[in-house]
């Protein structure tokens, strides 16, 4: 692979320093600017031939196409729903994310999401601060024998589903990739979607956002599911229709939900985040000393061995999902389990 020439990285949000510091001793310039408006990345972004983003930085096409210089695009986490790659490509911009380094932290997230929902901590902490002590009210149930749904096997979902068969859950999962023998080996009973609904009592999302996903849980398939079914969105904010989860819990079909990620961060509509069953965290799955230490090394590094021609297709696995993955993504990780699309 032809070396890419890059002097500059602007980083646009809080990453690790180790990410700044390894393109600095690689002779690579780094400037820092958070919380930049898109008007001040537009008038920013020309001077630099790299950009390190995690997930608050919107990379639209107008930020591309007035990024003059613009090489790499480096995402310092999984999910690239926030960069136009298409865009990106038709500038042969290349876009690079680290998949792996957060899933671990993403997986228990989810875990503590679904345990509050079985055991109502938070409000009984929040009760606590305010001076009662509640014992009738934070009645909870174990999930010992409980069905947990996995929607989507892939890194986050398999991490979990160990995770919570520890607690003696059944756990069963439907992806239309991962191939059943390889849910199978997981301790997953792989399966439809419409097998899925009615047998699990909580369900939990790990799939990217792309049209085959938003809306997966709504009005119709919350109908399908047993009454006072619990849900966790630890993955990507519309995956679980809002309105539909919202009248869900007010009706009592749906019993409780965990949310990380919502379809505006941070939402105008608190609705759901001041629904009493609702859990709520501020898109913190990554937020991990070690998950922000994997990605900002790994998307550093990423960089670096663009920039001296290494040829990274060889060094990671490939696992496309095509219509969702984009032409020039490039992933790796730490544990070398990555996409890599180069079509
Ligand atoms: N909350 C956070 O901070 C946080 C952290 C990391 C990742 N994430 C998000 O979590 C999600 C999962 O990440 P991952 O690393 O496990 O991704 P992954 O690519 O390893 O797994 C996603 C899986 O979803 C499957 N899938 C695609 N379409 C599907 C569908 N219609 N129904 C069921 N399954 C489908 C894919 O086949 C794949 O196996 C992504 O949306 C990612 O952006 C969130
Ligand atoms: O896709 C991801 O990696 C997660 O949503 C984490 O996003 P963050 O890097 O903004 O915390």
């Amino acid at each position: 692979m032809a070396p890419i020439r890059v002097q500059s990285v602007l980083i646009s949000e809080s990453v690790d320093p180790r990410c700044r510091s390894i393109l600095e001793e690689n002779g690579i310039r780094v400037t820092e600017k958070h919380n930049m408006k898109k008007d001040e990345l537009i008038a920013e972004i020309k001077d630099y031939d790299g950009l390190v983003v995690r997930s608050a930085t919107k990379v639209t096409s107008d930020i591309i196409n007035a990024a003059s210089n613009l090489k790499i695009i480096g995402r310092a986490g999984t999910g690239v729903d926030n960069v136009d790659v298409d865009a990106a490509t038709k500038k042969g911009i290349i876009v690079m994310n680290t998949p792996s380094g957060n899933t671990i932290s993403a997986a228990e997230l989810t875990c503590a999401l679904i345990m509050s929902l079985s055991r109502h901590v938070p409000q009984a902490v929040m009760s606590m601060k305010a001076g009662n002590w509640d014992r009738k009210k934070f009645m909870g149930a174990e999930l010992y024998g409980k069905v947990l749904g996995i929607v989507g096997l892939g890194r986050i979902g398999k991490e979990v589903a160990s995770r919570m068969q520890s607690f003696g859950m059944r756990t069963i999962g439907y992806d239309p990739i991962t191939p059943p023998e390889v849910a199978t080996s997981w301790g997953v009973e792989p399966m439809s979607l419409e097998q899925l609904w009615p047998q699990c009592d909580y369900i939990t999302v790990h799939t990217p956002l792309m049209p085959s996903t938003v809306g997966l849980l709504n009005d119709e398939t919350f109908a399908k599911c047993k009454k006072g079914v619990k849900v966790v969105n630890c993955a990507r904010g519309g995956i679980i229709d809002e309105a539909a989860l919202l009248r869900a819990l007010e009706s009592g079909q749906c019993g409780g939900a965990g949310l990380d990620v919502f379809i505006e961060e941070p939402p105008k509509d608190r609705s759901l985040v001041n629904h009493p069953n609702v859990v709520s965290c501020p898109h913190l799955g990554a937020s991990t000393k070690e998950a922000q230490a994997r990605c900002g090394q790994d998307i550093a590094q990423q960089i670096v061995d663009m920039v001296n021609g290494k040829n990274l297709v060889g060094a990671v696995s490939c696992s496309v999902f095509r219509g969702h993955m984009q032409t020039n993504l490039i992933s790796s990780g730490s544990d070398q389990q990555n996409n890599i699309i180069m079509t």
